[in-house]
């Protein structure tokens, strides 16, 4: 059998970490897995994990380390046998090393944009809440202003993305995020990509998985996704 696939992508808020996972996923078949995406399914079904995170979110805070790590390490444990990208986890050492103690990554890709560009994308980010889908009024609008394009319901601006609660936030992630990044250089998984475009990005990511990720196995992925 080929060998799994086992990624993590990092960035702060609007680096734009759904948007490439996206094109992972469709491009080499790894499945693709998001905190944040799951953690508004959790609310959305009323799980016991789902009804406590929800606090958190809503104050704007990050949801403690044990509660997050109950709930993403069992659901990576369902994908054992998929290759994946992980998005939103770990945002934390704690969680890092959680996740460390679990499974052996491949590669960690780490998004370094400005912080100009960051406030200037999540002033014009809509998201279509049920399904996660995101879109951007100047880089990726809707087919209709306001509408979700597959759905037809309404899209809605996260309150952490208006612009009073971004540069707080966009502060707390580099703070956050260098012990990650210091770990995964160590271990010598990390490749960085610094650009203002994800257009940009994307050739090199994609053809960094080119050179990793066998052929075979991004065949199998695809005829099990599909
Ligand atoms: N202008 C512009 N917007 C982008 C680019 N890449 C992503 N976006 C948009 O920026 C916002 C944040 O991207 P997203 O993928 O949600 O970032 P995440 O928070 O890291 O998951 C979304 O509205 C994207 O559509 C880019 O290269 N240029
Ligand atoms: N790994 C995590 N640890 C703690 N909280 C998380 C994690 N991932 C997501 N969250 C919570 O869910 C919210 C939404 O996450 P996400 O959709 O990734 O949004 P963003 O990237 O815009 O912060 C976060 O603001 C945070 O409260």
């Amino acid at each position: 059998m080929s060998k799994l696939f086992r990624a993590v992508i990092l960035g702060p808020p609007g680096s734009g970490k759904g948007t490439i996972s996206e094109r992972v996923a469709s491009s080499f078949g790894l499945q693709h897995l998001s905190s944040g995406d799951f953690l508004r399914e959790n609310i959305a079904a009323k799980t016991e994990a789902g009804v406590l995170a929800k606090a958190y979110i809503e104050k704007g805070a990050l949801v403690p380390d044990d509660l997050m790590t109950r709930l993403i390490i069992p659901r990576l444990e369902q994908m054992t046998r998929h290759s994946w990208l992980l998005d939103g986890f770990p945002r934390t050492l704690a969680q890092a090393k959680a996740l460390n103690s679990i499974c052996e990554l491949d590669m960690v890709i780490s998004l370094n944009i400005p912080l100009e560009t960051l406030k200037d994308r999540l002033r014009h980010r809509w998201i279509h809440p049920a399904s996660g889908r995101v879109y951007n009024m100047r880089f990726n609008p809707p087919q209709v202003q306001g509408v979700d394009d597959i759905s037809g319901e309404p899209l809605i601006q996260h309150e952490e993305d208006k612009p009073e609660a971004l540069v707080a936030r966009l502060r707390h992630y580099k703070d956050m995020a260098k012990p990650i990044i210091d770990l995964y250089r160590a271990k010598g998984i990390l490749h960085m990509f610094s650009d203002t475009e994800t257009d940009r990005i994307w050739p090199h990511i994609s053809s960094l998985l080119s050179s990793k990720i066998p052929t075979d196995l991004t065949d199998a992925q695809r005829a099990t996704n599909h």
